[in-house]
């Protein structure tokens, strides 16, 4: 099976720091992947990578065995697709970040509906049943006239995973998206993206959520310094003894509703 992304030897430098450090990650078809890691390991940076928001310095990113930016000649060069390419390849994918990026002037529904008008071309009526539609699989239906300064953080960020999934992306990739939540308002994102798990969403999920990574993900891919670590099933990577890095970094992180599950 094709996997839906294949990275190999991922490397992205900014200037002469090397951020990533030759990154080898399979994301399988329907499942979830939780990207965990310390502060500045390069999480974000990867998953910017996935979406294109960074352009990688080395190596190569497969979107459904697509390339995604740049192709690798067998002989290890790399060229720049044409930018229509990049578009339809980029196309596949939906992003979620930690700050919501909704537009303040829009309601909820204008907010989903105006990716739909902008970048499916639909028309407003179509454009509005459908932002309807996904506001309502977010549980917002009842909230779609309001504006984001009306909403809670946790509606806000609904309501940017129902916009990011109006445009039918084929995978989904999370940046933190509770890391600006109070802790009572997490729950109701976790939730979301839990039934979104459970349709069978190809997700990568970059979080300090570690009671998440180890219920609702499939793989643990455990970046440290730019490197990939760790890489397996959740009982793979958390079962002890562990490795002395992960031990480290959940004595930062790991709280004790998720202790419990480990
Ligand atoms: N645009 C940039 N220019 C220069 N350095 C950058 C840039 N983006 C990220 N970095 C650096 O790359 C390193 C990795 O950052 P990244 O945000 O990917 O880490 P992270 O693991 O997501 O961290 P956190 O958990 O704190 O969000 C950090 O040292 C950061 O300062």
């Amino acid at each position: 099976m094709i996997a839906a992304v294949s990275v190999t030897g991922l490397v992205k430098r900014f200037g002469q720091a090397e951020v990533l450090r030759g990154i080898d990650l399979e994301v399988p078809a329907g499942r979830v992947t939780c990207l965990i890691g310390p502060s500045g390991s390069g999480k974000s940076t990867l998953l910017r990578c996935l979406a294109f928001l960074e352009e990688a310095t080395e190596g190569a990113i497969l979107i459904g065995g697509e390339p995604l930016g740049f192709a690798v000649t067998p002989d290890g060069r790399r060229t720049r697709l044409p930018s229509g390419r990049i578009r339809a390849v980029r196309s596949q994918i939906g992003m979620v970040f930690q700050h919501f990026n909704l537009w303040p002037h829009m309601t909820a529904l204008g907010n989903v509906s105006e990716a739909l008008k902008t970048v499916r071309r639909l028309g407003r009526s179509e454009a509005d049943d459908r932002a309807m539609a996904q506001l309502r699989k977010v549980g917002l239906q009842n909230r779609a006239n309001l504006y984001p300064s009306q909403l809670s953080g946790g509606q806000q960020q609904r309501v940017a995973i129902a916009r990011a999934l109006a445009l039918e992306p084929k995978i989904m990739l999370f940046d933190e998206p509770t890391s600006s939540l109070d802790p009572e308002l997490t729950g109701e994102v976790l939730n979301v993206m839990r039934a979104l798990a459970a349709d069978g969403m190809t997700m990568v999920v970059v979080s300090h959520e570690i009671g998440f990574a180890a219920s609702v993900g499939h793989q643990i891919a455990f970046l440290d310094h730019g490197q990939l670590l760790l890489r397996g099933t959740p009982q793979e990577v958390f079962r002890k003894p562990r490795h002395a890095r992960l031990d480290q970094f959940l004595d930062t992180y790991l709280d004790r509703g998720a202790a419990m599950l480990l």
